[in-house]
């Protein structure tokens, strides 16, 4: 029996739209944000998803996409764990910086390098890297999330781009330069199949995740 694993980014946040780092902020969700997320649950509805469980991190932004995936399902009041190892990366001394800034300050290489390398943190004592997010990423998922797939679940996780971007690095065994170049869309759900030995079956992105930065 093979269980479903859908992934998504949460809707576009206040400090999305303003181009800041945000890390482990907690901005709230923008209008736009809110048609995204409800926009990725008319999606889902219409695919006639039904889900047994949903996660989502600690911060506003995922929580709120996460309970409008939910309400457009039609499950508003499914059983949803909130759990902080699924928060964004945390961007240490630059959570709060404007993005264009900082690339004047630092450089575009160097900006590019703590957003998108696998392994240089962000600035500061409590900045993550893709790897560091990872590591407290992986150990949730395999131990909560996992085995409820493999148990042939429906499964949501609605959460950040980049603690999401560690999930897909595995699955889907990519390497430190290709993820180097993946980015997630908000709002845009990823339906990953996964087979009993927890590869992957399938995989298909319901929108345009073309456009993501
Ligand atoms: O934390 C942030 O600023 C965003 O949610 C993701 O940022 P990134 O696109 O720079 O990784």
């Amino acid at each position: 029996m093979s269980g479903k694993l859908i992934l998504v980014r949460h809707g576009q946040s206040e400090w999305n739209k303003l181009n800041l780092f945000t890390g482990w902020k907690d901005p709230d969700l923008t209008a736009q944000g809110v048609e995204e997320a409800k926009e990725a649950g008319r999606v889902l509805s219409e695919k006639g998803f039904k889900f047994d469980i949903a996660f989502t991190s600690v911060l506003q932004r995922a929580e709120k996409t996460c309970q409008m995936i939910l309400d457009g399902v039609g499950q508003s009041d499914l059983e949803t764990i909130h759990d902080q190892a699924l928060n964004e990366r945390n961007y240490g001394d630059l959570a709060g910086l404007n993005k264009d800034d900082a690339r004047e300050k630092w450089g575009e290489e160097q900006v590019h390098i703590w957003r998108r390398s696998y392994d240089t943190p962000p600035p500061g004592e409590e900045g993550e890297s893709l790897r560091d997010t990872g590591a407290r990423v992986w150990p949730y998922f395999m131990t909560d999330i996992l085995p409820r797939v493999l148990r042939g679940e429906t499964v949501l996780v609605a959460a950040h781009g980049n603690s999401l971007r560690s999930l897909i690095m595995v699955l889907d065994r990519m390497d430190k330069e290709s993820i180097l170049k993946l980015n997630l869309g908000t709002g845009v759900p990823i339906v990953y199949e996964l087979n009993a030995d927890s590869t992957v079956k399938s995989k298909e992105v319901l929108g345009d995740m073309s456009g993501a930065h």
